[in-house]
């Protein structure tokens, strides 16, 4: 369990995190939101011990990280996958992390297994692919087994075989009975991973619900539309007192089911490519809780 009490984070000239109370429960993903500049990993950095929070506490497990007697048996984390010894192979790199932190070395090779870096071990960590940096640094997590695992944008930057690898990672961690807490700036990501969504803004937290809670909430779920000439379709559903949005060459369509438009282009005889359900309700629900609090660097 990661509990954050009141916390907050001043650097110099800006307010990164606000007053920010949160339980990161086991047994679930949570995923933690925010535009670029939000506070996220300033967050999860002092939930590592990394920065000291300037008012409240950040606890893993009932304490603060500096008072942790084993911390990597009490908590992993994927903070920046390019904090690596670039000299040294990825084998020596987990077997130094293991020596100095009272970990069994055969972890080692368990943990390179998971990570699918067995063959490449003796590789110089230099030479790794960011992909494979980012499956170096998720087994330094994984090292010490530890039951709450702290990842900032573990995607980033993989290719599609990465992101879905990652993905199944971190869903078995926490079928596992872990606490997760993964962040990430991509609600489409998020919504294939997380049970528990966290969205902060500003360094404030803006909510704090599971995924199925926000995916109800989310108004706007509907149906999109695609074909060569959609006029007379959009008009009919619009006076049958759906909302309709033209997207060029689709529409997105509130407030009627999928039966509905369905029936409604069979009538009028209009051709269609596409009637799917439309998921971007989430995104949209993502982008108006964020909205105020996006930050433009350039503006500032
Ligand atoms: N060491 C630092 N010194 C000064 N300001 C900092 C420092 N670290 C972070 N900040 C500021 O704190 C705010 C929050 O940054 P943080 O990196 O935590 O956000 P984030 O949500 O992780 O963003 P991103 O998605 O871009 O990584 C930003 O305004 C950032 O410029």
């Amino acid at each position: 369990m990661i509990t954050l009490e009141r916390v907050g984070k001043r650097f110099r000239d800006a307010v990164a995190v606000d007053d920010l109370s949160l339980v990161v429960r086991p047994g679930q993903v949570t995923g933690f939101l925010g535009p670029n500049g939000a506070g996220k990993s300033t967050t999860m950095r002092m939930v590592m011990g990394l920065d000291r929070p300037t008012s409240g506490r950040a606890l893993v497990a009932g304490r603060p990280y500096a008072e942790l007697r084993d911390p990597l048996r009490e908590v992993g984390a994927l903070l920046d996958a390019k904090a690596l010894h670039p000299g040294r192979s990825a084998r020596n790199h987990l077997r130094a992390l293991a020596r100095t932190h009272r970990i069994p070395v055969r972890r080692v090779d368990e943990v390179l297994d998971v990570v699918g870096l067995t063959e490449a071990a003796g590789r110089r960590a230099g030479t790794f692919s960011l992909g494979m940096g980012q499956r170096l640094g998720i087994a330094a997590a994984l090292i010490g087994d530890p039951g709450v695992l702290v990842f900032d944008e573990p995607v980033n930057g993989l290719d599609p075989d990465g992101v879905l690898w990652v993905r199944g990672l971190i869903r078995s961690l926490a079928a596992e009975g872990r606490t997760v807490f993964v962040s990430s700036h991509l609600m489409s990501e998020m919504q294939v991973t997380a049970d528990q969504l966290v969205v902060i803004g500003r360094g404030r937290l803006l909510a704090d619900a599971p995924l199925a809670d926000v995916l109800a909430g989310a108004h706007g779920a509907g149906v999109t539309v695609r074909g060569p000439e959609l006029r007379l379709l959009a008009e009919a559903l619009a006076d049958g007192g759906a909302r309709v949005r033209d997207e060029g060459d689709r529409l997105a369509v509130v407030g009627a089911s999928l039966e509905d438009v369905g029936r409604c282009a069979h009538r009028l005889g209009v051709l269609l490519y596409e009637l799917s359900p439309a998921q971007a309700s989430l995104e949209d629900a993502y982008m108006e809780l964020t909205a105020e609090a996006v930050q433009y660097g350039g503006t500032r």
